[in-house]
């Protein structure tokens, strides 16, 4: 295991003590959740069913023996546990790098707590070094595009990707999201947008990042 994956890891071991047992809970998608999927199917939790953010995602829970269950019957679910591809120290991030931001954003905004698992790479001060994805919906996706140049954006449609529902996706680079909830109120704005992989408005709860030199648990100040 790379000492990245080792921080994956180790990040996911600490998340598993926020899992709460007898109640449905939140998995998000990448190699960070995998981390996750793999800790619980170590050590068997007690739940009623999970409520997944991709199909990726789902069949490794199936192949783990855990139930999913559909977020139209769940009603909120008490945690959310997920990666970022970056956060900053308000606990706002960038998500989408798999693909998966609007069942992942759905997820988020019904869950009382979002536990979010990092390395330690994925630590910022200001987001966006990382390309913004932005799922959009096939007919409007030039002038999505045209859109996100005028907030200074360079778009780039991701080749041969799809998203699980079955959109293109925009990763953005070069925008200032200095302002990050203004960013995503702007860019939800323009119609086309199905989903921008900024998560501004509904921050990390938690975030736990692994690191060679161990884990740290912190939690987002009111
Ligand atoms: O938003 C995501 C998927 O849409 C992931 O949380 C993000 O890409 C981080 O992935 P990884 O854990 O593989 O680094």
């Amino acid at each position: 295991m790379s000492s990245n994956d080792q921080a994956k890891r180790a990040a996911a071991e600490a998340a598993y003590e926020f899992l709460i047992e007898d109640d449905y809970i939140g998995i998000g998608t990448g190699s960070t959740v995998n981390h996750f999927i793999d800790v619980m199917a170590e050590r068997k939790p007690s739940i009623r069913a999970c409520v997944s953010s991709s199909e990726a995602t789902s069949a490794k829970l199936k192949k783990a023996g855990f139930e999913i269950e559909e977020l139209n019957y769940t009603g909120n679910l008490p945690v959310y546990f997920d990666g970022a591809d970056e956060i900053n120290t308000h606990f706002e991030m960038i998500k989408g790098g798999g693909g998966a931001l609007t069942r992942e954003k759905i997820i988020a905004s019904v869950s009382r707590r979002f536990v979010c698992m990092v390395d330690e790479s994925k630590r910022v001060d200001i987001l966006g070094n990382f390309p913004l994805p932005v799922e959009v919906i096939e007919m409007g996706r030039s002038a999505v595009a045209r859109q996100l140049v005028k907030l200074g954006g360079s778009p780039e449609l991701r080749p041969n990707v799809r998203s699980d529902n079955g959109n293109p996706i925009l990763d953005v680079y070069n925008l200032d999201l200095s302002n990050a909830i203004a960013m995503e109120d702007k860019i939800n704005a323009i119609p086309g947008v199905v989903t921008v992989g900024l998560f501004a408005r509904r921050p990390a709860d938690v975030l736990i990042v692994g690191s060679d030199h161990g884990v740290q648990t912190l939690t987002r100040k009111p």
